[in-house]
Formats: structure tokens, sequence, C-alpha cells
């Protein structure tokens, strides 16, 4: 049996491919029980996504969790599904399918992209081999998750650097760890809030309302709490906003420990029993919407805002395949490609021509001297 796994098929003349990886978390199959139970049962798994002692945990897990909260979370996934499947999935493929046209023009076709999802289709591994097939040798990783948590952007890192140390041949390998104070983006999502304001009017009150993670995570050194707060305040001030005219709130609580506050969810009814009228809710680390921001944010929680006493709960969109999205992505990924030689480099082909050329010229010039 092979250790370590390659391929038999080395050609000397194979210029090295630059690939990019886009990741992101991942999504049920179908919005059944069946489908959440396979989805839930790999995501929560997780070490890095839930840090109790595994013995204790698989018992939580498969005696309660599983048995109770796909049939409650295949409701909910149900009431965003739609004819291309998962939001999540069918935006990130319109990203992804995007980009690479930008990335193809600008790097004179010599760059190659893959989708992956952490968890569920298209695989890591999938996207990883097929990457491989397609001659890339530098690789790129750049997950969809702006501000680093240990339990999205590390969990990626750590499945991705465990495949790729099964491999005989490692390519050359980069991350992007965070952009959540990239300049591209903190101007995409100050363009997109001002879009939204000029075709929907200005609510009351704007909210950046975040994914939460466990404060105890927070704690002990994750930086995802800072890096959410920077990207708000950068985006405020680009829209030139004062203090009192922002509020930031984590949403998405999972289990019983105390998580980011202030959470969206409580926030809202406190706001909606004060009576205030329309608001607009941004997500800005949700780069592609989801069943988080249209079904938690623009429905479950509109509905709590507006029955508590509140008007209009407005959600601002994702920016899923829009050209301010696109462009960000493909500065940062030149950025983050830069000085990797085969992006100037000459082929062998083209470099010969050029030598020939350059003979003849050498050669004529010396005729005309
Ligand atoms: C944006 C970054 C995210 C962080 C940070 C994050 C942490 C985190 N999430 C859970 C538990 C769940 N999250 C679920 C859905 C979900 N989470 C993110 C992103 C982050 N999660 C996204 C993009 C999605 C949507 C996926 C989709 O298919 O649309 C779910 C599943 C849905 C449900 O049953 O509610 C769970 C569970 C934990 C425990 C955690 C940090 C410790
Ligand atoms: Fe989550
Ligand atoms: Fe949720």
């Amino acid at each position: 049996m092979q250790r370590f796994e390659g391929r038999d098929d080395y050609r000397h003349d194979e210029v090295p491919g630059l690939g990019i990886l886009i990741t992101n978390l991942g999504t049920p199959d179908e919005p059944t029980a069946p489908a959440l139970r396979r989805y839930l049962g790999e995501f929560l798994w997780d070490r890095r996504v839930v840090e109790v002692p595994r013995p204790l945990w698989w018992l939580i897990l498969n005696g309660v969790v599983l048995r109770t909260r796909p049939a409650k979370s295949a409701e909910a996934y149900a009431r965003v599904w739609t004819d291309r499947g998962s939001p999540l999935l069918y935006h990130c493929e319109d990203i992804v399918e995007n980009l690479e046209k930008k990335l193809k023009q600008r790097f004179r076709g010599k760059v190659t992209l893959a989708l992956g999802m952490r968890y569920g289709k298209p695989s890591l591994e999938s996207a990883l081999e097929s990457l491989r097939d397609r001659g890339v040798r530098r690789l790129l990783v750049l997950p969809l998750y702006p501000q680093y948590a240990s339990s999205t952007t590390g969990s990626t890192f750590e499945k991705i650097t465990g495949i790729l140390s099964q491999w005989r041949w490692m390519p050359e390998f980069r991350m992007v760890t965070s952009y959540h104070d990239d300049v591209g983006y903190v101007q995409a999502l100050a363009n997109s809030i001002r879009e939204h304001w000029y075709r929907n009017g200005r609510g009351e009150r704007l909210m950046f309302s975040f994914h939460g993670i466990p404060r105890f995570t927070f704690l002990a050194g994750d930086p995802y709490h800072c890096h959410c707060h920077k990207t708000a305040r950068l985006v405020a001030e680009k829209l030139g906003l004062s203090d009192d005219e922002w509020h930031v709130c984590f949403q998405s609580r999972f289990g019983k420990a105390e998580w980011l506050k202030p959470y969206t969810d409580e926030t809202l009814e406190h706001w909606g029993r004060e009576g205030v009228g329309d608001i607009d809710v941004a997500c800005p680390g949700f780069p592609a919407d989801c069943l988080e921001t249209l079904d938690e944010i623009a429905y479950e929680n509109a509905e709590l805002f507006e029955s508590h006493g509140g008007g209009k709960l407005r959600y601002i969109p994702a920016l899923n395949s829009s050209e301010d999205h696109l462009h960000m992505l493909q500065e940062l990924v030149t950025r983050h490609a830069a000085g990797w030689p085969e992006l100037n480099r000459i082929s062998d082909d083209q470099a010969e021509a050029d030598a020939q050329k350059s003979l003849g010229l050498a050669r004529r010039l010396g005729a005309k001297q």
C-alpha cells in the first residue's frame, strides 16, 4: 500500500499552475431531516466548533442534538430552498464562476479556481484533487470568512493541511486568514448600504449583525470579536455615521453557554418594545446569503421585531456576486498571489520563440553595423 497519494504522470514541460481554492462552511444536500442529520453530524463533531470533551459531547450530540435539531433545521432550510438548491451553495458557485473569468483575464489564463465546502459537498478533498488534476502546484486558499474565527477559518486550515499532508508532491501553499479590514471589502459593504438607503429610504437605526461564537473562545484568544467590531467601525466611518447611528450585535447562538453579546434577537425585541420604527440590518460576516441571513434575520428576526411593536426590519442583501464583491475578491487574490513566479513565467515554447526573435534581431542589427 502506498503511504502518500500521488500521480505517476509527471511531465517535464508542464508549467506549474496557480490554483485558487474558495471555501465556505457548507450546507445540507436537501432540506430534509435525514440530510440535516448527516450535515449536522459532520459539522457539530468538529472539535473546533464544539469544544466539549469528546465522550461527553458524543453522548449529547447523538443522544439529544441529532434527534431533535435536524427536523427543526430542515423546516428553516425549506423556507429558503430554491430551484438551484441551498442559497449558500449557489451564491458561492456564482462567485467562483465569475471570479474565475476575471482572474483568467488578469493572469492571462494561467489560473484555475475551485469551490470546496468544509462540511458536505463539494468537499475540500474533491476540490483539492480537481486542482491537482489541473496541474496546480501553487495553491492559494481563500475562505469566504472576512473575520477570522477558530471555528471557521481555523477549522478550514486544519482540514486542508490534513488533506495536503497525505499528498506526495506538496503544493506551495498560502491562505488568506482574514480580510475584515480590507479597503475594497469595506468599500463594497458601504456601497451596498448606500444603495439600499437610496432604494428604500434610510431606517431609524442600522444594525450590523454578525454570527456569534461562544464567549469563552473569545476570552481564550480568538480575534473574531475584534475583527467584527473593526469591520463595522470602518464601514460606519465610510458612511460618515456618528457613534449612536450604528450598532453591532451577534446572532445564531447554539447550545447553553454564553455567546458574544449583545444578542441580535434580544436587542430587536427590546427595540420593538421601545417602539423603534423601520430599521436596516446588514450582516457583513456573511459574504454569501445563507440560512442565517435569509431565514434567521430576514424572516425570524424580522417577525420578532415587528411582533414586539417595531416597524419593518429591512435586511440588506449580502455582497453575493455583485460587481463590487467580485472586484474586491479579484484584488485580494492578486495581492496574496503576488510574487509567485509563474504569473510572469514564460512557457518553454514562448521562451524558444522569444529567443529566436531576439537572435534574428541581433543578426539584423549586426548586419547593419
Ligand atoms: C460567519 C461565520 C460563522 C461562524 C463564526 C460560525 C460559528 C458557529 N456556528 C455554529 C453552529 C451552526 N451554524 C450554522 C449555520 C451557519 N453558520 C455559518 C457561519 C458561521 N458559523 C453559516 C454561513 C451558516 C449557514 C449554512 C447554510 O447552509 O446556509 C448551523 C446550521 C443551521 C442550524 O441548524 O441552525 C449551526 C448548527 C457554531 C456552534 C459555531 C461556533 C462555535
Ligand atoms: Fe454557524
Ligand atoms: Fe441560525
